[in-house]
């Protein structure tokens, strides 16, 4: 592709993102994230393209130290899965890179919860199997594919006693992608700077569940179980750095977020498989 094209900014997205499964398939998480990351830095070296903008997440902050969580919230630290780990050593890749060669600006992203969909209700999340993470799964809830939810504990210290986040509409986190490769192609900043792209908001299991139910006009049938293992009570950012640093802020509401997801499960109840 190199040899083809010419290249000025690399936006890494590929890798494997389920938590549970890096605990079953660990090497298969470092080949594939870590391998397969240093493969693509070794690429972009050789052809002399030194700006990257890097898919990280919050994962790597481990259980958090205090809330809201800002970039300066210590990483690496308790990781309990392989998949935050490969992010984290990533990161530290990175940052290795461009203490060896000042040419290089990477901007890493740490994601918090990105859920949603396309508005136009075409375009969505389609997991493989039984999905792992809470929109997909209430929305398969909802269109009738799973008949009910499992909440992973209702003891946790927040408003109702179950998991708090900060979900995020995709297409913040797509404009969010945007602003970084605008920053990258104006600015003359060099190292990796790592920022937080999430709402700076949390939400619980139950007050998602809610809102999808008021939404879809769904009943979402659940049930309260134990903690699932690797969970942490509550996670959501300070996202005060985006917004001063490349001028982005997350604009949707869990109520679009809730909306959209909707429009494309209620479209594509089998997701990319439905016959239309
Ligand atoms: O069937 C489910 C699924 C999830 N939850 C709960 O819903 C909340 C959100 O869980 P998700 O699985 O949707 O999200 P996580 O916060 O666990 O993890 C996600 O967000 C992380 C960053 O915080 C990483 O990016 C990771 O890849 C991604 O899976 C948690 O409290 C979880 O316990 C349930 O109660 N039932």
């Amino acid at each position: 592709m190199h040899a083809k094209h010419e290249f000025c900014c690399v936006i890494h997205f590929a890798g494997l993102k389920a938590v549970g499964e890096s605990c079953i398939i660990p090497l298969t998480y470092y080949q594939v994230n870590v391998c397969g990351s240093i493969n693509l830095f070794l690429v972009m070296k050789e052809h002399n393209v030194k700006r990257l903008v890097f898919s990280s997440s919050s994962t790597v902050y481990g259980e958090p130290q205090f809330l809201p969580i800002t970039e300066s919230h210590p990483v690496g630290q308790n990781l309990l899965n392989g998949y935050a780990k490969s992010k984290y050593y990533i990161e530290g890749i990175l940052q290795d890179l461009c203490n060896s060669d000042k040419e290089w600006f990477v901007i890493i992203l740490r994601y918090f919860n990105p859920v949603g969909a396309h508005s136009s209700g075409t375009l969505g999340e389609d997991p493989n199997g039984i999905p792992n993470n809470l929109m997909p799964y209430v929305a398969h809830v909802a269109v009738g594919n799973i008949p009910n939810l499992n909440v992973f504990g209702n003891d946790y210290n927040t408003i109702d006693g179950t998991g708090v986040r900060d979900y995020l509409h995709i297409m913040d986190l797509a404009e969010g992608h945007v602003s970084a490769l605008e920053k990258m192609l104006k600015s003359n900043d060099s190292g990796a700077i790592a920022i937080n792209l999430g709402t700076g908001n949390g939400y619980s299991v139950l007050q998602v569940i809610n809102m999808f139910s008021e939404v879809s006009k769904r009943k979402i049938k659940y049930e309260i179980v134990g903690r699932r293992s690797g969970d942490c009570g509550s996670s959501y950012c300070d996202a005060s750095f985006a917004k001063e640093y490349l001028g982005w802020e997350a604009k949707r509401t869990l109520k679009e977020m809730c909306e959209d997801t909707w429009r494309w499960q209620s479209l594509y109840p089998q997701g990319f498989s439905t016959k239309t």
